[in-house]
């Protein structure tokens, strides 16, 4: 039998953090060798010798933290938001100067929702219309969530290979924020109240029919799978890796 693998969870206090380090206890194949978190020192992850780093923090600390890990040649999984492509960029180069080391960021690490991206993705382009309803815990500190950015990027993205043409809208008087914000042209609107977890709707229409594709998470559990698959493979994933569809077969 070979070795559990250590781990060092950042944000280990949070509410991901804690079921993380949760999950992380219960795994064979796992060790968790530093629960780290603000106030605590980052070198004190190092000194811990985790092969993998785990970071569900904030987005306004998240590029540190991965800066830091891919130096010390840590492989990491990142499921912390506020990612855009320029970060990614940044991420990218830093990975240039450490080409052994693994880094996965996902913007939601649970099956069903990134089951739900896809099928968006898919039935984006046969329908004139398509927006997004995000619903979160009134205690998320960032809107849209990073999944509902992410999958008005990949709507758009079908939208535009498939030539669709522009979401028609006849909207010209509107209260500020009425329609949402326009993530490349797809409208996303973000809902918070007590008792969500993390929930989305894709709404698409088309003449004399709608299709609504809805994923609820109804506890924290559901990130979990999704978490130990990209902290099992990371180590075999050299570079950045977006998502964890391809650890998937999607
Ligand atoms: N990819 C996915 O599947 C999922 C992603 N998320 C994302 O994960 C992130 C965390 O969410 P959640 O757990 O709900 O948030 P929480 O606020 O509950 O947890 C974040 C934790 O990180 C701590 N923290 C802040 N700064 C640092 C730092 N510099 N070093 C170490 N720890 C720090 C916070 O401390 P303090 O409270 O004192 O500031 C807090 O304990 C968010 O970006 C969220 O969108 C959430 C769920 C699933
Ligand atoms: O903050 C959360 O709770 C969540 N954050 C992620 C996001 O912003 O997409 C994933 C999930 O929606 C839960």
């Amino acid at each position: 039998m070979t070795d559990p693998v250590p781990v060092a969870v950042l944000g280990a206090r949070g509410r991901m953090g804690q079921e993380v380090c949760r999950t992380v206890e219960a795994a064979q194949d796992l060790t968790l060798v530093a629960a780290v978190d603000i106030g605590d020192e980052l070198s004190s992850v190092a000194d811990a010798g985790p092969l993998v780093v785990i970071d569900f923090t904030h987005p306004d600390v998240v590029m540190d933290n991965l800066r830091f890990v891919i130096e010390h040649g840590i492989h990491a999984v990142v499921g912390t938001t506020g990612f855009t492509a320029q970060r990614l960029d940044v991420v990218r180069g830093w990975l240039a100067a450490a080409p052994d080391v693994g880094v996965i960021v996902a913007p939601n690490f649970g099956i069903g929702a990134i089951l739900s991206m896809r099928f968006a993705e898919l039935a984006a382009p046969h329908f004139e219309s398509v927006e997004i309803v995000e619903l979160h815990h009134p205690d998320k500190a960032d809107a849209p969530s990073g999944t509902a950015a992410a999958t008005a990027h990949r709507i758009a993205a079908a939208r535009a290979a498939a030539d669709s043409p522009p979401i028609p809208d006849a909207t010209t008087t509107e209260l500020a924020g009425a329609r949402g914000a326009d993530i490349d042209g797809i409208r996303v609107h973000a809902v918070r109240a007590r008792g969500l977890v993390a929930h989305q709707e894709i709404i698409l229409g088309a003449e004399g029919e709608t299709l609504t594709i809805r994923h609820d998470s109804l506890n924290r559990s559901s990130f979990m799978p999704g978490v130990v698959l990209a902290t099992r493979q990371v180590a075999a994933h050299p570079g950045l890796t977006v998502g964890i569809d391809s650890l998937l077969g999607l």
